[in-house]
């Protein structure tokens, strides 16, 4: 596995060959942020050597390189999901991938279902921690100690200080933030209204389907963490609706312009 991730790594070096400090994985509907980014070199997927391929509707499938807000970033546009089929350690090929190119610090994002029923859809959840429901995990078999350790700590995930930066961030930008535990599941069902029950039992403020691979393995690596989640809808059970994938994208909608401008701010003092 090694050797692939170094493939796709030096590839990437050919085509940009300054060091990204930061790595951005934006979640359904929230890629335009990529879009932002400035003297970007855009290389899509399916040109990476051994890069799988995104294949759900609202994400483009690209790794965009360059400047945002002044720091060298790599972003993700489009993600991988572990209920699109793809194996865990190729749903989190691209954060080895991006460890390797110089990645330290990380903001992930998502769209997410709201358990806590104080959140509502349009509310960015800054992530205090996750509970991992996915049914796997993505360091399970053998360990590359070139990354991490066999038995990672996860006793801060979620990096207090970036946090509390990006609390800072948003009072001055005068956006209203909620913090809140991210329990993922592993899709692509939404949950019963028994499992959004559980969900809160556990401690859970939202449910997605991401970003608790991702953010296992770039702990595993030693990459700092910020997760943010938009919250998209009320979870199941709650409102008496039923749930869809267009009312995930349209509430990214809603929330663009905030959520780029708070990004962007967080970028510029990481
Ligand atoms: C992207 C996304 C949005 C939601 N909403 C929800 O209630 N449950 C989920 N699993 N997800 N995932």
């Amino acid at each position: 596995m090694y050797g692939k991730i170094e493939k796709a790594a030096s590839f990437i070096k050919e085509k940009f060959n300054a060091t990204p400090e930061i790595g951005l994985i934006l979640g359904s509907g929230l890629g335009v942020l990529a879009d932002e980014i400035e003297n970007a070199v855009k290389i899509p997927y399916s040109e990476i050597p051994e890069f799988p391929v995104s294949t759900v509707e609202g994400h483009a499938g690209q790794l965009v390189l360059g400047e945002l807000s002044g720091k060298k970033v790599v972003a993700m546009q489009g993600r991988f999901h572990y209920y699109e089929g793809y194996p865990m350690e190729l749903v989190t090929f691209p954060v080895r991938v991006m460890k390797l190119l110089g990645v330290e610090k990380m903001i992930v994002t998502n769209a997410a279902g709201s358990v806590n029923e104080s959140f509502v859809p349009g509310d960015l959840m800054l992530i205090t921690d996750h509970i991992n429901y996915t049914g796997t995990n993505p360091l399970i078999g053998p360990n590359d100690e070139r990354f991490g350790p066999r038995f990672p700590d996860m006793s801060e995930a979620y990096s207090k200080q970036l946090r509390a930066k990006a609390k800072e961030i948003a009072s001055s930008l005068k956006i209203d933030t909620k913090e809140g535990v991210y329990l993922g599941f592993s899709g692509p069902t939404y949950e019963t209204p028994a499992e959004i029950r559980l969900a809160r039992v556990m401690g859970g403020d939202a449910v997605g389907m991401s970003t608790v691979p991702e953010v296992i393995i770039a702990r595993h690596s030693g990459i700092e963490v910020l997760g943010i989640s938009c919250i998209t809808n009320m979870a199941a059970g709650i409102l008496d609706q039923p749930l869809s994938h267009e009312e995930v994208i349209e509430t990214t909608e809603k929330v663009k312009s905030s959520f780029l401008s708070f990004v962007k701010e967080i970028v510029k003092q990481m």
